[in-house]
Parts: structure tokens; sequence; C-alpha cells
């Protein structure tokens, strides 16, 4: 059942169309990350849902009431930025218990509730201190801190983590995902980094231009982009994709000619009529050099080694350069003539709009 429904969104900023009819349902207790290019709208998004930007025509509801119209205050949500926003002049301690002082509650329960957090986010040590006297990481927590004490419906987070440096954001990201785990609460969350998406998320939003692309877990938008754009988007390194000018149709192939070599592709497989030009999209763990003839050839522009793995930069004959996965232990060198091989089940094939075209299973021939 839909815990936050977001129904035809729309939002401009004067003539600028920001949100072009958002609809997203969340679940109780989801983890959902909104992910997209800088101006996509994700913070917009956020934004409307926290009561921050007004809507312009639309509706959100949570746990079966309107919030549309209603004061941000009045929402029952959380928000957590990326500049933390602490009261500077506050210590710790007064910073996680102010906005329940405010809302009067009584001081024991103040108490046990900032005690609470504090030993769940280790914040005990510093309870006395100001948020100047803190590092990047210690504000985020006592940031995120601030917003559990409050036991919102949903928490909301704007890029959290990017002011911290590569370390530090691997391991709050480690410590958002236990949160999470542990207060079992509807969670939201902005980032512009994929790789964040992808391991904190139940499901990912992907915006583009201010609509919904695709929302799909983790591994549906990995494994099933519906168009090139989430493909591209998701994955590092990214998806080759390479468009085939000479594309030639015999009888139950469709022949792709990359320089001196070709892919091969069973017309049977295509459903729907055979669009009039296609581009290839291969991942690089797909594809693997071979020491006889492969489907295309290439020369090994770099390899980039990252110790658990290595990716070879490839120049095909036909110009296009690709990616493909090796091994950490590969001894092969710049400049090689490589042959590669392709998973021709795991490719995925894009039409003249730049969305999938939907595949068959491959035929199983009877014995
Ligand atoms: N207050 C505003 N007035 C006018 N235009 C705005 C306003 N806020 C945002 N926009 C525009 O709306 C679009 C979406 O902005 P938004 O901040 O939601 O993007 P974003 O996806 O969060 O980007 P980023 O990752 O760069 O923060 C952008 O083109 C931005 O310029």
């Amino acid at each position: 059942m839909s815990y936050l429904a977001i129904t035809e969104l729309q939002k401009y900023y004067d003539s600028y169309h920001a949100l072009r009819g958002i609809n997203l349902s969340i679940k109780e207790g989801e983890f959902v990350v909104f992910v997209g290019p800088s101006g996509c709208g994700k913070s917009t998004l956020l934004r409307t849902i926290a009561g921050l930007e007004s809507s312009s025509s639309g509706s959100i509801n949570l746990d079966g009431r309107d919030i549309t119209e209603l004061a941000s205050s009045k929402r029952d949500l959380a928000m957590v930025f990326q500049s933390y926003a602490l009261y500077p002049h506050m210590t710790v301690a007064e910073n996680l218990s102010f906005a329940l002082r405010l809302a009067k509650v009584p001081d024991e329960e103040v108490k046990e509730k900032v005690r609470s957090v504090s030993a769940s986010l280790q914040l005990d040590p510093l309870l006395e201190r100001k948020p100047k006297e803190l590092s990047g990481g210690q504000r985020q927590r006592v940031a995120i801190g601030r917003a559990i004490v409050r036991q919102p419906k949903v928490f909301l987070f704007d890029e959290p983590l990017s002011n911290l440096d590569a370390a530090l954001r691997v391991q709050m990201r480690l410590e958002l995902a236990r949160l999470h785990k542990k207060l079992g609460t509807t969670m939201i969350y902005v980032t512009h980094d994929q790789v964040e998406a992808m391991t904190l998320a139940d499901r990912v939003v992907i915006l583009n231009a201010g609509s919904i692309e695709q929302v799909g877990t983790p591994l549906e938008l990995y494994r099933q982009p519906n168009s090139r754009f989430v493909a591209e988007f998701i994955g590092t390194p990214k998806m080759n994709l390479l468009p085939t000018e000479n594309m030639i149709r015999q009888e139950n192939e469709l022949v792709f000619q990359l320089g001196a070599g070709e892919i091969r592709f069973p017309t049977a497989r295509i459903s729907g009529p055979i669009p009039s030009s296609i581009v290839l999209g291969i991942r690089p763990e797909h594809m693997s050099l071979s020491e006889e003839k492969g489907e295309l050839n290439g020369r090994i522009e770099l390899i980039e080694h990252l110790g658990s793995e290595a990716y070879a930069h490839i120049q095909l004959s036909s110009n296009q350069t690709i990616i493909v996965k090796v091994s950490a232990r590969s001894d092969i060198k710049d400049g090689q003539l490589v042959n590669i091989n392709i998973d021709r089940d795991e490719m995925i094939l894009f039409n003249e709009s730049d969305r999938v075209i939907s595949l068959l299973a491959e035929e199983v021939e009877d014995v």
C-alpha cells in the first residue's frame, strides 16, 4: 500500500517547468533515492514534498492525509541538508533537543530521546561541543540525529554527504544504511552520485528534465534499463554504446558491421517491427578478450588497473572505443591487437528514439 503518494505533481518557477507531472508511490519503510543529472529537478521534488516549495498543481498524500497545502512544520517530515544547518550558538545536545523543547515535550522525555539518539550515532563525547568544534562528518551526524529525535514519518535527505571526503562518505553511507535498518522509517534521499543511489536504495527514481525516466530496484535499472539515458546513467564504467551505421538485414539475422568485425543478431528475438537504425548496448563485463577470432577486433589503448579488476580501453577497427572488463592478472599490454567476444544474451538494443527494443528470449532448438 502506498504510504507517500505523489500524483500529477507539477512545478513551475515562473515560466520554467521544473517538475512535469510526477507520479510516484512510496511504501512505508522504503529507502527511495532520487538520482539524475544536475538540474533534473531532484531537489525541487524533495523540497516540494517537504513543503519548502509549493507545487503548481497535483497532490501529495502522506499516510492517508492530503498534505499538499500543509505548512512544512505540520507535515511530520524531517529534512537533512547538505549544509547541516545546525544552530551555531547551541551545543550538540541543545541542537538535538531544540525541536522537542519547541514542541513542549516534557523534560524527562527530551533527555531520554537525546540520550538514545546520541548513543546510536556515537555522539556522547561531543554533546557539549558547538558545531564549529566538530568535523564535517560529526556535524552531519548531529544533523541526522536532530532529524531522528523528532521521530518523523519520513526522512528527507538532500545530498547529505556531498561535503564530506571520499572515505567519510563511504563510512556515513554505511551508517545511514544501518540506521535505516534499525529505525525502519521511510527515507527519501537525493543524490547525483549513482554509486550512492545503487548502494543505499530499495528503489531508485531516475529523473530527467523534470520527469521520471524510470523507477526500479538498483538491479532492475542496471539489467533492464528502458532507455539509453538510464543505461548510460547507471553503471561504472558506463555501458558501451555502439551506433551501427552499417546494419544489414539478412533472412534470419541482423548483421551489424563494426569495422572489420561484425555482430550477428537473430531477427526472431526482436518483438515488433525492426527499426531502421539500432544502437547496441553492451556492459564491460559482458565482453571478453579471445585468442581466437572474435566478433570484434581492436587495439588496446590503455589498461585501467583497479586492484581487484581491470578495464581495457580498446579502439575498434571501426574507430569506436569500448571498455572491456578483464582479469586483474591479465598480461595484455597497451598497443596489443585483440579479438573480442560478446555475450549476445546480455546485449541491449536501442531504437532511433533511444528507447529499449523489447527482446524475446533466445529460442532453444528442439533436439
Ligand atoms: N528558486 C528557483 N527559481 C527558478 N528556477 C529554479 C529555482 N530552483 C531551481 N530552479 C531550476 O529548476 C531546475 C531544477 O532544479 P533542482 O535544484 O531541482 O535540480 P537538481 O536536480 O537538484 O540539481 P543539482 O543536482 O544541480 O542540485 C533547474 O534548472 C534550476 O535552475
